[in-house]
């Protein structure tokens, strides 16, 4: 068979640990025998974002911006462990916080449905999306340990040279302190992706921050979404019969709990990230969600939700068997390929993206499945496969279907 042609290359992020190799089996499995793969490749591992000072990140969202698709590796974060673990320069600051802010946008991630394994949540019968922004706060943030006395102050400098100052604490003893931004230009077009995908989805759209506590910050965020709704979205969403919806954080982890599911989840940098991770791992595992970040400037990443699987890494290590669940990263793949053919109008790579799906899901269905699924499925004597095992068992219903 002639493998599918591409015309206009992907921006390939490899990552880091269990997922860098599930990375490189994916491609060897399921892409490279059925696509004449091209990718502009950017390896953001961490010893390489070390050598290069981390200018890999900084290049690989450039180079997003003038290709407008990127498929990313989960990546490590490091932490004081991994300093000392990599031997690393200085404590690099999160690629995707590099990225994300490089790009803008909103990141949007909705759990993979397959039947056999239901959430675990009983009222849950339709997927929930998040819908992240992925712009500032604290992962754009400024932070200080302050030892003894002293005064923290909040300072705004006009270009003028005039000055606005809050304080922040008069400390008698040791403490932290952390200063963080976000942009109304970005908030505002965080909330019209967040109304648009509402609206091409046919789904009620859910916001929600802590108003009451943060009086400025975030309150400003529930003005800007309430005024582009009043503005520019009550109408269409009265036409299409959904509804945007707005309530305190709190509130609404509630009732998301309560809820039948069926809606798009607005939630700002932070709560997004942590709400994603109990969406779906509760809808089945981590390793059941798609990510995927569109900026306003039509710029596309796809990724998964979780991260590098460190635990299962360092049992790959010492030789041991895993069966790490390579799903979320498939679907990057296949996002990606999919975005690429609609914008180049190439309907075999859209055609290829939807088999690699359907091959995905139609394993699982069919029983073959990694650990994490294999202990909550209602499939009866499921096949526990290993990490390569299942990404071979994909690649076999591909090369039947395809
Ligand atoms: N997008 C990104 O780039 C992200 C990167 N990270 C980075 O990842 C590293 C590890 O973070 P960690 O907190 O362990 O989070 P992970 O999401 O990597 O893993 C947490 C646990 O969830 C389970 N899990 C996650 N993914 C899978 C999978 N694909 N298949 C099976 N089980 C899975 C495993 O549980 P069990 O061990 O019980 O089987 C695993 O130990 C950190 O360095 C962090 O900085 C974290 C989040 C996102
Ligand atoms: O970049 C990180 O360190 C964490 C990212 C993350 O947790 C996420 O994207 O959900
Ligand atoms: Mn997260």
């Amino acid at each position: 068979m002639e493998k599918i042609k591409m015309q206009i290359p992907i921006v390939e992020m490899d990552g880091d640990e269990m997922t860098r190799i599930l990375w490189a089996m994916i491609k060897d499995h399921l892409i490279l025998p059925f696509v004449d793969l091209k990718t502009e490749y950017y390896d953001l591992g961490l010893e390489h974002r070390n050598e290069t000072d981390d200018q890999v990140t900084v290049d690989s969202a450039m180079a997003t911006k003038k290709y407008k698709v990127a498929v990313k590796c989960a990546t490590i974060t490091p932490n004081a462990a991994r300093m000392e673990e990599y031997d690393l320069k200085e404590m690099w600051k999160s690629p995707n916080g590099t990225i994300r802010a490089i790009l803008d946008g909103t990141v949007f991630r909705a759990p993979i449905v397959v039947k056999g394994i239901e959430p675990c949540v009983k009222n849950w019968k339709k997927p929930i999306t998040i819908a992240r922004h992925a712009y500032g706060d604290v992962y754009k943030g400024t932070e200080m340990k302050v030892s003894g006395k002293g005064k923290a102050e909040l300072v705004f400098t006009a270009e003028d040279g005039t000055e606005t100052r809050e304080l922040i604490h008069q400390f008698e003893g040791d403490g932290i302190i952390q200063g963080m931004h976000n942009l109304s230009g970005s908030i505002a077009s965080f909330a019209r992706s967040c109304f648009a995908y509402a609206l091409d989805t046919k789904q009620d759209l859910w916001f929600a921050t802590k108003d009451t506590i943060s009086k400025k910050y975030d309150h400003t965020f529930k003005d800007i979404f309430q005024e582009i709704f009043d503005a520019e979205y009550k109408k269409q969403f009265e036409k299409a019969g959904i509804t945007y919806f707005y309530t305190l954080i709190d509130d609404a982890v509630a009732r998301v709990m309560k809820s039948e599911g069926g809606y798009i989840w607005a939630c700002k940098n932070y709560d997004g990230d942590v709400m994603s991770d109990m969406i779906s791992s509760a809808f089945g595992s981590l390793a059941m969600m798609t990510s995927v970040l569109v900026s306003p400037d039509g710029y596309y990443e796809y990724e998964a939700a979780h991260g590098t699987v460190q635990r299962h890494y360092y049992k790959h290590l010492k030789g041991e068997e895993t069966s790490t669940n390579s799903v979320a990263t498939i679907f990057a793949w296949s996002g990606a390929l999919r975005k690429r053919g609609e914008l180049d109008g190439n309907k075999e790579l859209q055609d290829f993206a939807d088999c690699l799906e359907k091959a995905t899901i139609e394993t699982i269905e069919g029983g073959q499945m990694t650990k994490d699924l294999a202990l909550i499925t209602t499939i009866e004597n499921p096949m526990v496969l290993n990490s390569e095992g299942f990404i071979k068992a994909v690649a076999e219903r591909i090369s039947k279907n395809f």
